[in-house]
């Protein structure tokens, strides 16, 4: 059980806005986020991630504190080891598509299956800059599951990719996530696209 109770000062450009968030996630569920823009929901991937921190609350992870304000633990994100598919990618530019993969695994027999699964078995001498979007995208989700993390953190993941490829994408991740048991928390604007892939939903408002 994935528990969460933390509150975070957003800076907006309309002044200041608080993100509450309370809620408790089965290990291997996959719950999509969603609500207006700057509600915060990358906000409260990062808060997960360990990448920011909250002014108040706490996140236990199976049994395990990552967070607690008032004991003040605050487990750093290289502990944590989520996966993270970040929105604008975050590739490295001057990595090709296997290296990227071979920076986070040396299991050679998943790299070649995740590649598959992504349909870049053909491209993996390519550097970012010689990939389109939605190939880029995919290879940000591959290097977020090279790790076989045991919870995965994705900011709108299928942004970029075209209808066909997400829908066969989407059922290969269901397979892996189900053989992996991750859990996932998936942000996304477009909700049918998640629709088959996630058991739960979490709304964040925007609260002033
Ligand atoms: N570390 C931070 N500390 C305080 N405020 C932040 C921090 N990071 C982002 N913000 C602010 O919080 C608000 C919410 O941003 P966030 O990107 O989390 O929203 P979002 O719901 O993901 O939006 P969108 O759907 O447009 O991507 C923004 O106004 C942003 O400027």
């Amino acid at each position: 059980m994935i528990s969460i109770n933390i509150e975070k000062k957003l800076k907006t450009y309309h002044g200041q806005q608080v993100l509450k968030i309370a809620g408790h996630f089965a290990m291997g569920s996959i719950t999509k986020i969603y609500g207006p823009s700057g509600a915060g929901k990358t906000t409260f991937l990062k808060v997960i991630a360990g990448f920011v921190q909250p002014e108040k609350g706490n996140i236990m992870v199976d049994g395990l504190p990552w967070l607690d304000t008032t004991s003040k633990i605050s487990l750093p994100a290289q502990k944590r080891m989520a996966g993270f598919v970040f929105q604008d990618y975050a590739l490295f530019p001057n990595m090709t598509v296997l290296e990227h993969l071979e920076y986070a695994t040396k299991d050679d027999s998943w790299i070649k299956r995740l590649l598959a699964i992504g349909k870049l078995e053909t491209l993996t001498t390519h550097k970012p800059e010689y990939l389109s979007g939605g190939q880029q995208q995919r290879l940000a989700i591959l290097r977020a599951l090279a790790t076989k993390p045991k919870l995965l953190l994705m900011d709108e993941p299928f942004s970029a990719i075209d209808p066909k490829m997400k829908t066969e994408l989407i059922r290969e991740l269901q397979l892996l996530f189900k053989e992996l048991g991750t859990t996932v928390f998936i942000v996304s604007h477009n909700l049918p696209e998640v629709e088959g892939l996630s058991n739960g939903e979490l709304m964040i408002p925007l609260v002033s």
